[in-house]
């Protein structure tokens, strides 16, 4: 199982999860609207850093995404808002990022309208639907992904908190496709700064429960 922690930006907060988390991911956001929205001038302090980046997008231009894959050497693209597949076939075919498209969640999910992201996307994402685009901090009902038809791996994500851990280990046992999670406002001192320490004991429960071990796709 693997571990995304998103909308970091501050330096020293960043060595924090480096030294004492050390999650797969770290996520920066790139939409302006969002409080964890992350500067080009942030990008010289961030872009050296030994962690794999990924960036949060909202119906961006290709152009500017690709930008800032450049400025902060980014591994992976979340595309968090209602990109066409086109879009992101036409963006797969300029960069060697990984593409994680996401699926926002209200009450029930049309699968029939994302299956031509598949063959562009390394994953899907699954966040809760609101008005914002992301970083609610609210659940979505898991119960949805049940009839998940695709082979594709995807991540979790919308409102996991500390008091998580238990029942993503219960989801995970019945759903193979679950690759990672992500982690945001829930474990925040403030809008871009995280809790280490929660952080911390999230990863220690999750990893230590035997969530390593859950097949991945
Ligand atoms: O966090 C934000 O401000 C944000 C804004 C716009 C798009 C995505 C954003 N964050 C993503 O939201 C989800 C869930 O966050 P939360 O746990 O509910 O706070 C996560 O994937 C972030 O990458």
């Amino acid at each position: 199982m693997e571990v995304k922690v998103c909308g970091m930006r501050e330096p020293e907060n960043v060595q924090g999860l480096i030294q004492e988390v050390k999650p797969d991911w770290m996520g920066l956001i790139f939409y302006e609207k969002s409080p964890r929205f992350v500067l080009d001038s942030s990008a010289e302090k961030l872009k050296g850093v030994p962690i794999k980046k990924v960036g949060v997008f909202v119906n961006e231009e290709i152009d500017q995404i690709l930008d800032k894959v450049e400025k902060f050497d980014l591994k992976a693209i979340q595309l968090h808002g209602k990109e066409s597949p086109e879009m992101v076939r036409e963006l797969s075919n300029q960069t060697d990022c990984e593409l994680w498209k996401v699926i926002s969640v209200k009450e029930d999910v049309d699968w029939g309208l994302y299956k031509d992201y598949v063959p562009h996307i390394n994953l899907f994402l699954f966040d809760t639907a609101t008005k914002a685009h992301g970083g609610s901090g609210q659940k979505f009902d898991w119960e949805i992904l049940k009839s998940y038809p695709f082979e594709k791996g995807y991540f979790l994500s919308g409102g996991l908190d500390e008091e998580s851990v238990d029942e993503i280990l219960e989801f995970a046992a019945q759903s193979p496709h679950l690759k990672g999670v992500d982690l945001n406002s829930k474990f925040e001192l403030s809008p871009g700064l995280k809790n280490i320490q929660k952080l911390r004991n999230f990863k220690n429960h999750l990893m230590n429960s035997g969530a390593n071990n859950h097949k991945q796709n």
